[in-house]
């Protein structure tokens, strides 16, 4: 059987301090070969903590993170950021592009880290940029384009390099709702047609209606998962019940969408 694209065994996370908080306690489950994954919940209830664990920008308190079979923890700091670099890639509300580079160079940068020739590169970044629909925009400089054009560039930069897994943070955060719908479309054509994994935070129930199911956190613990069916609308729908059952969420739910 294929190893999990990610696992996640039973982890807990406390932040040290005057009082000691556990953001996460005892959170388990995989994310098998292929599985657009959401992750929702309430206003502090832990989810950038995951996010944080599984992409080794920080340690769990107890508990093991598997990605693509490998143990974050036995790894030491620089094999981590080795890791981070290979075998994730990452899409932010906030873009996190390079403004002064243009979107062909930005997308380069994982395959430039890794010293692969220009020839192959060029290639690469060619294909990817063709696939995500920006080829006319590639020598335009980031302070140039539209959010949504960046938000392409962005996704485009995190799967040049085909990694095991890609950590979604809000992605359509910044985007009005034509654009958001456009990206979400993107990231599930990327998955499956890419057999792509991905794992997607979001408050954004539309968003995390392209899934193929969702896991609520609340109070640090998972506490509920909903599987999408064949239709899309009856998902989106029975997310936003359980969100307004977990509470905190009304003023995360969008008003422009339908
Ligand atoms: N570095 C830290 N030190 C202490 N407490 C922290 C730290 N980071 C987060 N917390 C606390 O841990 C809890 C979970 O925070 P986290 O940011 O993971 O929640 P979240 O679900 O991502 O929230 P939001 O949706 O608002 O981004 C919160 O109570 C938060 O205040």
């Amino acid at each position: 059987m294929a190893v999990p694209a990610l696992e996640v065994r039973y982890v807990s996370k406390v932040y040290e301090g005057k009082v000691p908080h556990r953001a996460l306690d005892n959170v388990a489950f995989d994310a098998e070969d292929g599985e657009f994954t959401g992750v929702m919940g309430p206003s502090g209830s832990g989810k950038t903590s995951l996010l944080n664990l599984i992409a080794a920008i920080d340690e769990p308190t107890s508990g093991e993170i598997r990605i693509a079979g490998t143990a974050l923890h036995s790894l030491g700091s620089h094999e981590a950021a080795l890791l981070r670099r290979r075998t994730l890639g990452f899409v932010f509300q906030h873009f996190h592009l390079l403004d002064t580079l243009t979107v062909e160079e930005n997308i380069a940068v994982p395959l430039t880290l890794e010293g692969i020739s220009p020839g192959r590169i060029g290639a690469r970044v060619r294909e990817v940029l063709e696939r995500l629909g920006i080829a006319d925009i590639a020598e335009r400089r980031i302070d140039a384009i539209s959010g949504g054009q960046m938000q392409r560039t962005a996704i485009a930069r995190a799967i040049v390099h085909r990694p095991a897994l890609i950590l979604a943070d809000e992605p359509t955060g910044n985007l009005d709702s034509r654009t958001s719908g456009e990206v979400m479309r993107l990231l599930e054509a990327v998955n499956r047609e890419d057999r792509a994994n991905l794992l997607m935070v979001t408050h954004d129930a539309l968003a995390a209606s392209f899934c193929h199911r969702v896991l609520f956190i609340k109070d640090g613990r998972l506490c509920n998962e909903i599987v999408r069916g064949s239709h899309r609308q009856t998902f989106y729908q029975r997310i936003l019940d359980m969100q307004s059952l977990l509470g905190g969420e009304r003023r995360d739910l969008p008003t422009t969408r339908g």
